[in-house]
């Protein structure tokens, strides 16, 4: 990274392996404690191989991930997040047969700020409308809106999310992509989005992952002109 401030995730030649097969090779990144940046690269390239490995739910082979001050490569997902981690997984991450309410409940269970639900609920107004509804019926987008409502929820001062706007019409994309920027403003983020020129706008910096190596890393203007672009991201 180019900030002189002290990254909140600094991530040191990571190696993660599924069996015998190895998916990241080497991979080093920085996060800082406010901003976001953006993790890019085409299908397969261990992008969310990645967030996992962040989150703890891979175990690297090698290298080191150190997070808020404190090595934690080995630390339990339960406590990363206990310690500020949030994550929005690719696929839904809510219970569809909960309704929003619910949801919402279940996510603020650790959370000792009562008002806490009330104030995320002022950032995706639409999830106040439908408090009741079940999360299994709601919109592409409003679910997306939910899984982000609910890691915000944990309190986290870094946020992973895996394709935020992943099937999600582009009117309501717009809408996402403002609460990211403000949050962004408080928050880290870290974002996986295939869609190039939304996370070039609402990042900082970024990495593009080829084979499951960093290929480029710059800030994101540098990275959307840099001429190897197109060849790293092309099927
Ligand atoms: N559980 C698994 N077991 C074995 N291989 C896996 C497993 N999960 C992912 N892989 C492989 O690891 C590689 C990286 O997958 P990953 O999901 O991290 O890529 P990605 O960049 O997130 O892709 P996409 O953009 O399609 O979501 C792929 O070749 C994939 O087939």
């Amino acid at each position: 990274m180019s900030e002189s401030v002290t990254p909140i995730l600094s991530v040191r030649d990571i190696s993660t392996f599924y069996g015998s097969s190895q998916v990241l090779f080497d991979v080093s990144l920085e996060a800082p404690a406010r901003g976001a940046i953006a993790v890019l690269g085409r299908n397969g390239a261990g992008k969310t191989t990645l967030m996992k490995t962040l989150v703890g739910e891979l175990r690297p082979r090698h290298g080191s991930i150190n997070f808020d001050g404190q090595p934690c490569t080995r630390m339990p997902t339960e406590q990363r997040i206990r310690r500020g981690l949030g994550y929005v997984a690719q696929e839904q991450a809510v219970f569809g047969q909960l309704s929003v309410r619910e949801n919402l409940r279940v996510g603020a269970l650790a959370n000792p700020d009562k008002g806490a639900n009330e104030r995320v609920l002022t950032i995706f107004p639409k999830l106040g409308e439908r408090l009741p509804q079940l999360a299994g019926t709601l919109s592409g987008g409003e679910r997306k809106m939910l899984a982000i409502s609910r890691a915000l929820l944990g309190n986290p001062t870094l946020l992973l999310l895996d394709e935020p706007t992943e099937g999600v019409w582009i009117g309501v994309v717009e809408e996402i992509v403002e609460r990211l920027l403000d949050l962004a403003r408080d928050i880290s983020l870290i974002i996986v989005e295939q869609h190039l020129e939304l996370a070039l706008r609402v990042t900082n910096y970024a990495y593009v992952l080829d084979r499951g190596r960093v290929a480029l890393a710059g800030s994101s203007e540098a990275v959307r002109d840099d001429p190897q672009l197109l060849r790293l991201l092309s099927p």
